[in-house]
């Protein structure tokens, strides 16, 4: 079986820097997976749409057919040839992609688009390792004090670390749902170690599996 690797956990606790790392040190391609759901929040936005409708946001996905590109330096989703990647990480898609992931439909066509892809990989999120890859060999689930994970994310957002805090704990309620951690994952808690120290703690993971 090609080696899978998941890496879930809450917002901001470090899942697509360690994936991108990880993958970088074992030469895999690495998938963020909550990048798909933040196409969909953009396309919904733009479109004007009831994001409490599923059936209209799983027709505005299928019409314009979002890809997500593996790309090692990041991924990408483009739209056609335009690239969306650039409008994903705003913090009025944060305010909204919690609502936006939420419907059963957009799950279903998220999975299906995250299950063509080739293994071997890393892929982060909040339910890799449990309902989208349930069979992956390696599983890890993050987190972090949230006024950790505030001020990590701080430098991303033009927005307090207050209101950033705020708006993770808004996030984690709402993620709560598909946001358990998958059986048999491994729990880090991020808040005390640096980035490379958690990367450096799910290698020996993999290392320990492949020589098992
Ligand atoms: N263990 C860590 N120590 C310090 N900074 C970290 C750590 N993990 C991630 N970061 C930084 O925190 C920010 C958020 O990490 P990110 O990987 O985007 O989180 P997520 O994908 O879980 O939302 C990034 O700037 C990242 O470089
Ligand atoms: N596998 C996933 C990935 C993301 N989501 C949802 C929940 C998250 O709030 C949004 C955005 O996910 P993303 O991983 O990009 O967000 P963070 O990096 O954690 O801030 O999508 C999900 O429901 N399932």
């Amino acid at each position: 079986m090609a080696l899978i690797i998941t890496i879930d956990g809450v917002a901001a606790s470090g899942k697509s820097s360690v994936a991108r790392r990880v993958a970088e040190e074992l030469r895999l391609p690495f998938v963020s997976s909550g990048l798909l759901y933040r196409a969909a929040t953009v396309l919904a936005l733009r479109e004007s749409l009831d994001l409490s409708d599923g059936a209209a946001l799983l027709a505005a996905l299928e019409h314009f057919s979002p890809r997500l590109i593996p790309d090692a330096a990041g991924n990408r989703v483009l739209v056609g040839t335009d690239d969306l990647t650039g409008a994903l990480h705003t913090a009025e898609v944060d305010a909204h992609v919690s609502q936006v992931s939420q419907h059963p439909p957009l799950r279903r066509w998220v999975r299906e688009q995250l299950r063509l892809l080739p293994p071997p990989f890393v892929v982060e999120g909040r339910d890799m390792g449990s309902a989208v890859f349930p069979e992956a060999a390696v599983k890890y689930y993050l987190t972090a004090r949230p006024e950790v994970r505030a001020r990590r994310r701080g430098a991303e957002r033009d927005l307090s670390v207050e209101q950033i805090e705020w708006a993770l704990r808004e996030r984690d309620r709402q993620d709560a749902a598909q946001s358990a951690p998958a059986e048999g994952a491994v729990l880090l808690d991020t808040s005390d170690m640096n980035l490379e120290q958690v990367v450096e703690r799910i290698l020996e993971g993999v290392r320990a599996w492949a020589d098992r």
